[in-house]
């Protein structure tokens, strides 16, 4: 596996003896203790599994933690968030979560993000992240990262418990990600939270403590990662299983969103076009008279879109795919996306500008 981080600069004598463990391991070795260090590594939510998550990766000498978290810590959450004590309780996480990692090692950045990830902020919070690991707690927040990252470029670990189960898996922009997973999320109300049906502190450790594992391998390069695996875990019965996933082949097609062809497109060119393709790709040719709307801005504003009817196009089909769901699930119904993106439009003649 190739590693996700470059190596930074040399240990110094006191970090040879700080990893002196790290460094026995060939998998990880001096290089890929390099890699770590250098490593920038965001945690959503500094929760059940935040909190072990955030402990393990400042040990492990990830250089840079961002963690992003509304919250304040409750007396009810010290039974398994073990990053924060008695006296933290009412301060903010990200300020506990910060001092506790000061406590194990000063050296380790902690960026505070002490804010709702929201589709607005989300693209900014995990800007300049080599990888993020997801402890939330709503599907809602599970999708935005999902999307977020998907635009990004950024892969993440997620992990989830409720009472004795734990969920963990490794995800990628290129698939299989948290949609492939669970395409749609349950009607509300049907899956209950930790808060409301409880959970066991040793179930959020056993999960983060994957989370953890798989985010040093995903860095170092070492190992096999979860990817295209999603590991349930049962406490009662202390079992493990492994669960294929794959990229659901529909999410990609164009069967299941509304789209229009090129030649359609071309022979009635009424709808606004709008192009959700970076900047360079448009200044080497654009569909004439279509408007510039980045794919990270559609997914950080789904509504923001012109009024319609509107067709979404990227360079080839995928991105506009990945916008055009976003935008339909604010309700509209007048969006389409142009199949085979503006490959297809070239092909068929259509003018370039
Ligand atoms: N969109 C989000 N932005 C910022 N933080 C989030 C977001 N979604 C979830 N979180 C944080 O993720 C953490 C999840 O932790 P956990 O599942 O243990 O829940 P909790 O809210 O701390 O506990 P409980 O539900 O028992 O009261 C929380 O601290 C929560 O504030």
């Amino acid at each position: 596996m190739r590693p996700l981080v470059e190596p930074g600069p040399e240990l110094t004598d006191a970090q040879r003896e700080r990893y002196s463990r790290h460094l026995l391991l060939p998998e990880v070795g001096e290089t890929g203790q390099r890699r770590l260090l250098a490593s920038r590594v965001l945690v959503v939510g500094a929760g059940g599994l935040g909190s072990p998550a955030l402990l393990y990766l400042a040990a492990a000498g990830v250089g840079t933690i961002g963690v992003v978290d509304d919250d304040v810590v409750e007396t009810s959450n010290l039974q398994r968030q073990v990053l924060h004590g008695s006296t933290d309780v009412g301060r903010a996480k990200v300020d506990s979560a910060a001092d506790a990692v000061a406590r194990l090692d000063p050296a380790i950045t902690v960026v505070r993000h002490h804010e709702r990830l929201t589709r607005d902020s989300a693209p900014r919070v995990v800007a300049g992240y080599d990888l993020v690991l997801d402890g939330s707690d709503t599907f809602e927040t599970r999708y935005l990262v999902n999307d977020v990252l998907v635009a990004a470029g950024t892969p993440w670990v997620w992990g989830a418990v409720l009472r004795f189960d734990g969920h963990v898996s490794v995800f990628d922009p290129a698939g299989p990600t948290y949609r492939d997973l669970f395409p749609t999320a349950p009607p509300p109300g049907s899956v209950p939270s930790c808060g409301e049906a409880g959970v066991l502190g040793g179930v959020c450790a056993a999960v983060a403590s994957v989370m953890v594992t798989e985010a040093v391998k995903l860095i170092t390069g070492a190992g096999r990662p979860l990817l295209g695996r999603v590991l349930v875990h049962d406490a009662l019965a202390m079992t493990w299983r492994e669960l294929p996933l794959r990229p659901d082949p529909r999410r990609t097609g164009p069967e299941d969103l509304p789209t229009v062809t090129a030649a359609e497109l071309l022979a009635a060119p009424g709808p606004v076009v709008v192009d959700v393709r970076e900047p360079d790709e448009r200044a080497a040719g654009a569909v004439p008279g279509s408007v510039h709307v980045p794919l990270a801005q559609v997914l950080a504003d789904p509504s923001g879109l012109p009024p319609g009817p509107v067709v979404l196009h990227c360079a080839r089909g995928s991105r506009s795919a990945q916008a055009l769901r976003a935008v339909l699930s604010t309700g509209r119904t007048d969006v389409v996306h142009l199949e085979g993106g503006f490959a297809a439009w070239r092909a068929a003649g259509g003018p370039v500008g």
